[in-house]
């Protein structure tokens, strides 16, 4: 894809791009105090409000709609900065338009339809509009890629993408559990498309909002957008989460936004000698596996020829036991230790099942 970034927008973006927002635009004296609040605030990059809120059930608060975009015309007159909100549908789309929203962006329940998705994306051709992607609210990539590539085919090429964190029903400390993993994924597979992170929808708790806007910094996320309300406890929706100005004026003053080194010829020379090491070191870790999956598999036709069984629970118990306490001794983490054992393991089991089947079988994950 060829996308511009953030920076080239043409809406005076900087670097790192902080987007501040309420969950839903309420009243016009509410924006008008934020607007007070963040008069002076250059770090403020971007300014969103929920519109259009889409609600599980119905009965909560919907978003004011139409009737709210001005408000938001409004902001962009006295901070100089441009207004985002989410679309859903076609009607969205046009309303924002009328209104000269600067940029738009799909949410994590839309994300999940390319039927929504692509009218969206049509009723956009030939339009000159920023648009974000919120990841889905499951973990699929492919998903998430699809949503912007339908936004790319029709011309939009200013296109970033928002991870707002992931539905786990069987998660407590989240309200969206983050997938750190996927989104540097979505980074590999569409090296051109930034990332805004959403630590507010992945909190669900203003206290947690600063942990997670600076992990996701640490993972070289490129900006972050946080839910502000001038009088959180009041919200109308997402009260929980949302953080006041002040709040959010400290916690951009305690996080640290860290520099990246994107191109080989930046990397300075005692940073390439160590990652030098490394690649020597992943070599003789790659060398010495395979050189375990070659035991293994004669392990494997022992077993075919005296029909054993390929897990064998006794010696799988010793081998994690013995190895997890190695690696703890060796400042490793209990939890990293047993996920590389057992990943080591289901090869092993995946790879003499093969040999005694004689075909490719899914890895199993058995502890
Ligand atoms: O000891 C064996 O029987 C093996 O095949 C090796 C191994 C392992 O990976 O260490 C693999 C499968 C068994 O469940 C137990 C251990």
């Amino acid at each position: 894809m060829n996308t511009l970034k953030m920076k080239d927008w043409g809406l005076g973006l900087g670097k790192h791009v902080v987007i501040a927002e309420p969950c839903s635009v309420e009243t016009e004296k509410q924006i008008d105090d934020l607007c007070n609040s963040f008069e002076r605030e250059p770090q403020i990059g971007m300014f969103r409000g929920g519109i259009w809120k889409p609600r599980t059930r119905p009965g909560n608060f919907e978003g004011l709609g139409e009737e709210a975009l001005p408000w938001l015309q409004k902001v962009k007159s006295r901070l100089h900065i441009p207004v985002c909100v989410e679309v859903a549908n076609t009607s969205h789309v046009e309303a924002a338009l009328k209104h000269d929203i600067d940029v738009l962006w799909i949410g994590a329940r839309t994300t999940v339809n390319p039927f929504s998705v692509q009218e969206i994306a049509d009723s956009l051709r030939g339009v000159d509009i920023p648009v974000m992607v919120k990841n889905p609210i499951n973990p699929d990539l492919a998903l998430w890629v699809g949503a912007l590539e339908r936004m790319y085919d029709v011309g939009i090429n200013k296109l970033a993408a928002i991870h707002r964190g992931f539905a786990d029903p069987y998660d407590k400390i989240y309200r969206n559990k983050p997938n750190w993993n996927l989104a540097m994924q979505l980074k590999l597979e569409l090296p051109e498309i930034e990332i805004i992170n959403d630590p507010s929808h992945i909190s669900g708790k203003s206290e947690m909002v600063q942990a997670v806007s600076q992990r996701a910094l640490n993972f070289g996320m490129d900006g972050l957008m946080i839910e502000t309300h001038p009088n959180p406890a009041e919200a109308w929706s997402d009260a929980r989460q949302q953080l006041n100005p002040e709040q959010l004026l400290t916690l951009l003053k305690e996080i640290s936004f860290r520099e990246r080194i994107d191109f080989e010829n930046q990397i300075p020379e005692n940073l390439k000698e160590m990652r030098d090491s490394i690649d020597h070191i992943d070599q003789k870790l790659i060398d010495l596996l395979s050189d375990r999956f070659h035991l293994i598999d004669k392990v494997g036709a022992y077993k075919k020829a005296h029909e054993l069984s390929v897990y064998q629970g006794g010696r799988w118990k010793d081998v994690l036991e013995s190895r997890v306490k190695l690696g703890t001794e060796k400042d490793m983490s209990e939890k990293f230790m047993k996920n590389l054992l057992i990943a080591i393991h289901d090869e092993s089991i995946k790879r003499q099942e093969k040999q005694i089947a004689n075909k490719d079988i899914e890895p199993l994950t058995i502890i």
